[in-house]
């Protein structure tokens, strides 16, 4: 999309993402898992199939098992019956096998026909009604793919379908890629923690549990270094250890243009500041960089805005695709398709605003609608979206005009 005119001094967000997908380097090593341990972690090898899928001709239906050519007014006799988990057996001419969903075919048979197409009669033998085809209802021994294929490639991440394939080889341990670990740091004196006791101008931390959430459904191993006051002094001592101890570190607040904002000169200090503020709204005071040299060698430090619902469109538009770089999965384009919107709006100078929306179906088409109020410490309409309106900079959103719209759903792990 067009992003409009931006303001000076910010990046583009597509510039800013493709910065961050590219500084992103896959974790090293890997680790055996279960496959119970192994749910949401990356493959760290490609696999290849063991086994023939399926290992054997066997049937897709309860039914009977016959060769073709035998099917006569007569009917066939029963003189066979292949429970699943049998053995192959060889059916003797002149009779069929009764036969159950995924028993193995016996050998001679051409054809299974499902028991709602078959009459018995009094002697049991057993009579075709309609049509019976040569090979139906015969699920052929390799017909999925052979013991050697290419069955999942390193760098996939192990949904629920693909630990269910692999078991289907009989695969019970798999070589993934080691959790990322991610020091988590809060900044701001004004910061408590929910169950303290409130007090004026002190507010409660947001973005510890939301992040904490949003790095661990990522499969991050997190290590939460809680609230660091606004001090450089106390900020490069955290920065410090959690670079000793961490693959990367994810930081919230102090990272805007106040006197009260530490995060920019320490980084700078202690490594080097990549990239700092993106037209974007909410999420502009997005902050990059390295800690150590201020190479790529060094940890990289994610600084995300203070205010809770910047900090969440900063995770989801730039820190995850670098975090999922740097767990060595594919990172796809943003996915958007294009919504009617239900409300007028004034567009944001110099910044795509991502606003916060829900869509209402009642209708012929899709119409988004604000979730409620959009600045950017405002909680509640974040947690009731089902995903973003993206509008570029300076536009007006018009009611009835259509929008790029970015589901929720792409960014939940
Ligand atoms: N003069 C300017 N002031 C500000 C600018 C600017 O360009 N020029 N940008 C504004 C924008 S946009 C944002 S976003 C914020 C970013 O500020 P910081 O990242 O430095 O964050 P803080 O100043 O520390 O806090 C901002 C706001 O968020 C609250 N906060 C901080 N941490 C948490 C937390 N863990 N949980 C809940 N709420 C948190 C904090 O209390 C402040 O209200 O800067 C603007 N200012
Ligand atoms: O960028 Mo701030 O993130 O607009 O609230």
């Amino acid at each position: 999309m067009s992003c409009g005119t931006l303001a000076k001094g910010l990046l583009d967000l597509d510039v800013a993402r493709a910065r961050m997908i590219v500084a992103a380097e896959p974790v090293r090593g890997e680790e055996f898992a279960t496959l119970e341990q192994a749910a949401g972690r990356v493959l760290a090898r490609d696999i290849e199939a063991k086994l023939d899928m399926p290992g054997v001709d066997n049937s897709a239906m309860d039914g009977y098992a016959l060769r073709l050519a035998e099917l006569s007014d007569t009917g066939l006799p029963v003189v066979l019956r292949v429970p699943a988990g049998a053995g192959v057996a060889i059916l003797p001419e002149g009779g069929c096998a009764r036969i159950f969903t995924g028993a193995p075919v016996p050998e001679g048979a051409d054809c299974v026909v499902p028991q709602e197409r078959v009459q018995l009669d009094e002697a049991g033998r057993v009579h075709v009604v309609g049509e019976a085809k040569l090979g139906a209802n015969i699920r052929r021994c390799g017909e999925e793919y052979r013991a050697g294929d290419p069955l999942l490639p390193a760098g996939w991440t192990l949904n629920a379908a693909a630990l269910a394939l692999l078991a289907s080889q009989g695969i019970a341990e798999v070589p993934v890629l080691p959790r990322l670990k991610v020091a988590l740091i809060s900044t701001g004196d004004e910061l408590i923690e929910p169950g303290e006791p409130f007090g004026p101008g002190r507010v409660y931390n947001s973005n510890r549990v939301m992040l904490k959430a949003l790095l661990e459904r990522a499969d991050c191993a997190v290590w939460d270094l809680g609230i660091i006051a606004d001090d450089p002094q106390a900020l490069r001592e955290a920065f410090a250890a959690a670079r000793d101890g961490a693959d990367l570190v994810v930081c919230t607040g102090g990272v805007s243009v106040g006197e009260e904002d530490h995060v920019r000169p320490v980084l700078d200090a202690l490594g080097g500041l990549w990239f700092h503020g993106v037209a974007i709204k909410p999420g502009k005071a997005f902050a990059f960089g390295y800690l150590d040299d201020g190479s790529t060698e060094g940890v990289p430090l994610i600084g995300l805005p203070g205010n809770p619902v910047a900090s969440l469109v900063g995770w989801h538009l730039l820190a995850r695709p670098f975090v999922q770089g740097c767990q060595g999965r594919n990172v796809g384009p943003l996915q958007q398709y294009r919504v009617r919107a239900g409300f007028s709006r004034r567009g944001s100078p110099g910044r795509r605003e991502l606003l916060r929306v829900v869509i209402d179906w009642q209708g012929d088409q899709p119409l988004a609608l604000l979730s409620g109020g959009q600045g950017s410490h405002m909680l509640h309409a974040a947690s009731q979206a089902h995903g973003y309106l993206m509008m570029a900079a300076d536009t007006d959103v018009e009611e009835g005009h259509e929008y790029h719209y970015l589901p929720a759903g792409q960014f939940v792990d």
